[in-house]
């Protein structure tokens, strides 16, 4: 006999998956960083706070209803307000994943970068999953007007990066989120590595060109 599947155990088992495969891939470590996902209902997953995104447990990811309250689960992350309004923001966003991956943080953390827009774009592949980057002014995580500045910067941008923190990334599914999360990792990587050459990113045409892939 076939068993069927509910979209949400389903869902609940990706975000386990898409946890691990991050922590063990060193995009983050100890108990940073958070998923969350949304079902077709508009209630969202959550993973809960203290949580080690390596070792998650389905059965224990907080959940909220469509209207934004807790209803199961373990105590959510402390940056349910910054997801919820990353949501709020990015209608068409299905999931929203926040890390804390060593090159972006360092990114995060230079003086002097464009604050609009901190990467350039090297690669067709970051312009395409992550285009734009604007930098959100530092607050202590977990702080409710850190998801208001987010708020402001993901009116304009699926991606944003949290000063001396990590990024913050929406995607219309969860590997979309995911995949543009390592793209921006990556980047970041490359950006830190040719600093001090001289650089030719994709022209604003190369860009242009890329549009709708
Ligand atoms: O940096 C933080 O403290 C949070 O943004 C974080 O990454 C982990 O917090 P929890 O999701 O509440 O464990
Ligand atoms: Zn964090």
């Amino acid at each position: 006999m076939t068993a069927i599947i509910s979209e949400e155990t389903r869902l609940r088992d990706d975000i386990v998956a898409v946890g691990k495969s991050l922590f063990d891939r060193l995009f983050t470590f100890g108990s940073t960083g958070n998923i969350s996902a949304r079902l077709s209902s508009g209630e969202l997953l959550m993973t809960p706070t203290n949580a080690s995104l390596g070792s998650l447990d389905p059965a224990r990811l907080s959940k909220f209803s469509a209207e934004g309250v807790h209803i199961g689960g373990d105590k959510p992350t402390k940056e349910a307000f910054l997801h919820q309004c990353m949501y709020c923001e990015r209608k068409g966003a299905g999931a929203v994943v926040h890390l804390h991956s060593t090159h972006a943080v360092a990114v995060s953390i230079i003086d002097g970068l464009d604050q609009e827009d901190l990467l350039p774009p090297l690669t067709a592949y970051y312009a395409m999953r992550v285009g734009r980057l604007p930098l959100v002014a530092y607050y202590p995580p977990g702080d409710e007007t850190l998801a208001n500045a987010v708020a402001e910067k993901a009116r304009d941008a699926h991606a944003v990066l949290l000063a001396n923190h990590g990024p913050v990334v929406a995607g219309a599914s969860l590997r979309e989120a995911q995949y543009a999360t390592e793209e921006l990792e990556e980047t970041a990587k490359l950006f830190l590595m040719l600093r001090g050459e001289r650089i030719r990113p994709l022209t604003a045409e190369q860009r242009d060109a890329l549009k709708g892939r």
